[in-house]
């Protein structure tokens, strides 16, 4: 869905990242290191398409362990493919998240693929599906660089929220 191309993509960083076009690429929890005690941590996706199942109920297990337990993860960035419809599986991805009272950002990706016209039709549609605000989400492409800056500030002011609090 595009989440190592997002990191490679802040980072500045074409190939630091291994990304690939079969889902699945990303293994285990892998840090990069952005700042003083500040890291990017890449996770891997939920369509594991082409691995066996006990690796993606392992994976599920780790991923849902460490976002409930990691006491300075600021925010998930949680990355949707502004493509396609709203997902169930986005869709329970959220609402846990807000259950369980985890910041997160979410991201719709792959701009480049759309027109303008068609982009903005299709985030009204993901907006709706998935209850989110027009002005906490981000439009992003790791290929053209769109929404790289807004991201980053956005990121940036996770950050923030939780030093004042
Ligand atoms: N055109 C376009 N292609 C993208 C973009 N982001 C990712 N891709 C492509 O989508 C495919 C998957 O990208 P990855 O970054 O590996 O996705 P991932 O979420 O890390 O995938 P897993 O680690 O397998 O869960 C690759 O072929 C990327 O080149 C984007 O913004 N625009
Ligand atoms: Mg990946």
């Amino acid at each position: 869905m595009g989440k190592s191309s997002l990191i490679n993509c802040l980072i500045g960083r074409k190939a630091l990242v291994k990304v690939s076009g079969r889902p699945g690429k990303t293994q285990g929890l892998n840090y990069f290191q952005v700042g003083d005690g500040l890291y990017f941590v890449d996770l891997p996706g939920y369509g594991f398409a082409r691995v066996s199942k006990t690796l993606q109920e392992g994976w599920q297990e780790l991923v849902t362990s460490y976002l409930e337990t990691r006491e300075t993860l600021r925010c998930v960035v949680v990355i949707i493919d502004i493509r396609h419809a709203p997902k169930t599986q986005d869709t329970q991805l959220l609402s846990w998240l807000k259950l369980k009272g985890i910041p997160y950002l979410p991201v719709y990706t792959k701009t480049d693929k759309l027109s303008g016209n068609e982009r903005v039709l299709n985030a009204r549609l993901l907006d709706g599906g998935h209850d989110i605000q027009a002005g906490s989400r981000v439009l992003f492409s790791s290929k053209t660089g769109q929404g790289r800056e807004e991201l980053l500030r956005a990121m940036a002011a996770f950050l923030d929220v939780r030093q004042k609090g």
